[in-house]
């Protein structure tokens, strides 16, 4: 791959990165009306889809002389055979996203860069066919919904067998989609570490105005499919013999409670210090559980944070902030973070400057990276912030001022 040519040419693509992703639907789908059933129906959906190509393409140039760039697209590859992919539509996409950066570069479109584009691209898509081809998995797990609780109105977990075991890591996620909503794909973490039953758990916050949140919080039901694609994600637990820290805001504490069902099957010598952060005490809906541990395990303490009364559920993270300032020796300790992106984000940024080390805490990787909500809240992806960059957000803009850049500091 033309490293050099490919990089100077999608920089002038990413200037009107809108551009490029609308013409790129509109010429797929013109061309393969067949293709259009694959993606969402609803526009606001493919709005996300449009983000999430852009997102695709932005890490594969980013990465272009990366050694994980061939086991990102075989990943990606293995992963795209739930939306039921095929040869003929990687050829299809490769015609449109050409055409579509031809007429987005405009004069800068020469065939020295086309031959290096369409080069690129069949390395992408064999690369992503070979993932494909070489899995092992199925391409997706079908799963029985065979419990649902609901919390208050707004949380659901719910209980899943899928019809084969689904290999996953204690604090991985997987991808969720539900008849109900159909080309929707949600990444969910699995609440619990593997059982012999193989049943999963997944616990949901319904997002106002989310179609399959609402649909897995609400109305699905006992008996019910849901569809389900590999596990992945980066907070798998590291076994070491440092201290733990995990640190847990609303159902990010899904994750956490997987990570402790691991370690209460095999204790660690050293101590673990639990934080569970929630928007009031009847979102800590996991409470008589986490009881329970705590009263079981000598190993295991453990501190409750919700905000102060009337005030904005926020507020608590300040007091998370506030109680993991009372706390020495971050540099000594291994740190598990999940939870909202922005609140990943700060905790992150208040344990670097409480000395935490930074190759010892681990989250997976944020979406939002320092970027803003998009509107009602919901995270925004990296190509979606590219394309309509938000002012940032400060949710209690008194409380601290904003933070120098890595760049800015001394
Ligand atoms: N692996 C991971 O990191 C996982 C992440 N999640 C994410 O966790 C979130 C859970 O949502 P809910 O349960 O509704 O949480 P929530 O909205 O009830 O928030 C829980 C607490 O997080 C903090 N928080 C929320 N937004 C914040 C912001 N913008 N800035 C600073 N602090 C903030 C507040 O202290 C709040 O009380 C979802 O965004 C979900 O995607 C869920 C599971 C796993």
């Amino acid at each position: 791959m033309d490293v050099r040519i490919l990089k100077s040419s999608f920089a002038v693509v990413e200037r009107r990165a809108e551009h490029a992703v609308k013409f790129f639907y509109s010429h797929l789908f013109w061309h393969n009306p067949g293709i259009r059933e694959l993606f969402p129906a609803s526009a606001q959906e493919m709005e996300r889809q449009r983000d999430r190509l852009f997102a695709a393409l932005t890490h594969v140039i980013a990465h272009l002389d990366d050694e994980t760039l061939l086991p990102y697209l075989r990943e990606l590859g293995r992963d795209h055979r739930k939306f039921l992919a095929g040869p003929e539509h990687y050829a299809a996409v490769g015609a449109s996203l050409l055409a579509a950066l031809a007429r987005t570069s405009g004069e800068a479109w020469t065939p020295e860069v086309e031959k290096a584009w369409s080069e690129a691209y069949q390395v992408i898509a064999d690369t992503m066919t070979e993932g494909a081809g070489s899995s092992e998995d199925p391409p997706w797990w079908d799963a029985e919904v065979v419990r649902h609780l609901q919390y208050g109105r707004d949380i659901g977990v719910l209980t899943l067998r899928p019809h084969l075991p689904l290999p996953h890591l204690p604090g991985q996620y997987v991808s969720v989609s539900s008849e109900r909503v159909p080309g929707v794909w949600r990444t969910y973490s699995l609440g619990n570490a593997p059982r012999p039953d193989h049943t999963l758990d997944l616990h949901v916050s319904r997002i106002e105005g989310g179609l399959l949140s609402t649909a897995l919080v609400r109305e699905v039901r006992p008996g019910e499919m849901l569809r389900l694609g590999a596990a992945g994600g980066q907070l798998t637990f590291r076994r070491t013999d440092r201290p733990v820290s995990l640190i847990a805001a609303g159902t990010g504490w899904a994750p956490i409670r997987a990570i402790l069902e691991e370690l209460a099957g095999h204790p660690p010598d050293q101590d673990v210090r639990l934080f569970v952060v929630a928007r009031d005490a009847a979102h800590l809906y996991d409470r008589p559980l986490i009881d329970r541990y705590a009263a079981a395990f000598r190993w295991l303490g453990v501190t409750y944070i919700t905000p102060a009364p009337g005030q904005h559920r926020n507020q608590a993270t300040d007091r998370l902030t506030t109680a993991l300032g009372n706390r020495a020796l971050w540099p000594e300790r291994d740190v598990y973070l999940s939870g909202p992106p922005q609140f990943v984000e700060e905790t992150a940024y208040v344990l670097a400057e409480l000395g935490a080390r930074p190759g010892r805490v681990f989250h997976d990787s944020l979406p939002l990276g320092g970027r803003g909500h998009g509107p009602g809240g919901r995270p925004l992806g990296f190509g979606e912030w590219f394309l309509n960059r938000p002012a940032p957000h400060w949710h209690n803009p008194s409380a601290r001022a904003p933070r120098a850049r890595e760049e800015d500091r001394p």
